[in-house]
């Protein structure tokens, strides 16, 4: 399906105006984009049976505050070096959300052991970071100048290297020599385990994956992945730790649990705008055109990412989900 939609984009790619390609990510910070992360301060003692508590709260309030107002400051500092952040930090939290979902979801015996999904994470991750900068450099270029120039225009250059013909080259040998051996590595754990259904599911998503985001202009292909991939299974991941949501769904009653969702995410959703308006007024370059105000949603993004990795990585510890051996010896 997804490369079906692929090339369909790509068929009408040269006719989508750029203004349109911006709009599903416009869409996503109200719609499941921005929300799969506004609920942030209660999936923690969630996952672990404990009630939310005003120390809890204030823990990821906290987090928020020290890490996101810290790599705020990376961005009026060295704009190059905080964007070249935010795709290394995208890459590795979009692979572990993809890593946690196999593994949780498919019961995937091929990624037995913490290297394997290391690289698959890297693989998952780097499909939407690394794929439409060797198909789409015009682009990503452009993005990266939007968000950096909007802090210091003297540095919109600095990473133009990443840009030429020869680092994409390299970038895309490594990239695909890191798809097969991971893949390659998957398979064979699979027959060994009797476990190649869901190894076959993995591999679809990466093929299917790879081809969309070789074929759809990438502000378009990010702005319908983060919210109906990325965003989608993480909120599921949500849903599945409350009790409430998750009773829902196994009645199958979506709509309740989506909800229950909508309101547990409603007042930090809303909070998020604040912090989006301020860094709009705090951004030395004001935005005025529909670029730079993506642009400065992108930052705001970054900004939120950054503490969301650290409470998702908090859930991931809950399930051993990087030290698998511990997972199988305790039998859980
Ligand atoms: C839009 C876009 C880009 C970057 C998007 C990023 C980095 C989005 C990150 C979103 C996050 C982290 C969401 C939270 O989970 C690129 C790659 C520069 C290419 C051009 C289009
Ligand atoms: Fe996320």
């Amino acid at each position: 399906m997804t490369v079906t939609l692929g090339f369909a984009i790509r068929g009408f790619g040269g006719t989508i105006p750029l203004a349109y390609q911006y709009v599903p990510l416009l869409v996503s910070a109200l719609l499941l984009g921005v929300p799969h992360g506004a609920v942030d301060h209660l999936v923690l003692p969630r996952s672990r049976g404990k009630p939310i508590t005003r120390r809890s709260l204030a823990f990821v309030g906290g987090l928020y505050l020290l890490i996101g107002g810290g790599y705020a400051f990376v961005w009026f500092l060295s704009p190059a070096l905080a964007f070249a952040l935010f795709i290394l930090v995208t890459l590795l939290h979009w692979g572990q959300g993809d890593v946690y979902a196999l593994v949780e979801l498919t019961d995937a015996s091929h990624l037995s052991t913490r290297r394997i999904r290391a690289s698959t994470a890297l693989v998952r991750g780097g499909l939407p970071m690394v794929i439409p900068l060797v198909a789409f450099p015009e682009q990503y270029r452009f993005v990266a100048a939007t968000l950096i120039g909007a802090f210091d225009p003297r540095a919109v250059g600095a990473l133009d290297w990443v840009f030429t013909p020869e680092v994409r080259l390299a970038v895309a040998v490594g990239f695909g020599l890191l798809i097969a051996t991971t893949l390659g590595a998957g398979y064979r754990r699979a027959v060994r385990t009797d476990g190649v259904r869901p190894w076959l599911i993995d591999a679809g998503e990466t093929l299917s994956l790879f081809a969309y985001f070789g074929l759809v202009p990438p502000i378009l292909a990010i702005g319908l992945y983060f919210p109906l991939w990325h965003s989608l299974r993480h909120i599921l991941r949500t849903m599945l730790l409350d009790d409430v949501a998750a009773s829902a769904l196994s009645d199958r009653s979506t709509g309740r649990a989506f909800w229950r969702f909508t309101r547990d995410a409603a007042p930090l959703t809303a909070g998020a705008f604040i912090v989006l308006g301020a860094v709009a007024l705090a951004v030395p370059e004001t935005p005025t055109t529909v670029p730079d105000a993506v642009g400065v949603y992108l930052v705001f993004i970054a900004v939120l990412t950054l503490p969301h990795v650290v409470v998702v990585s908090l859930l991931d510890r809950q399930l051993d989900l990087w030290s698998p051996q511990r997972l199988s010896r305790s039998g859980t």
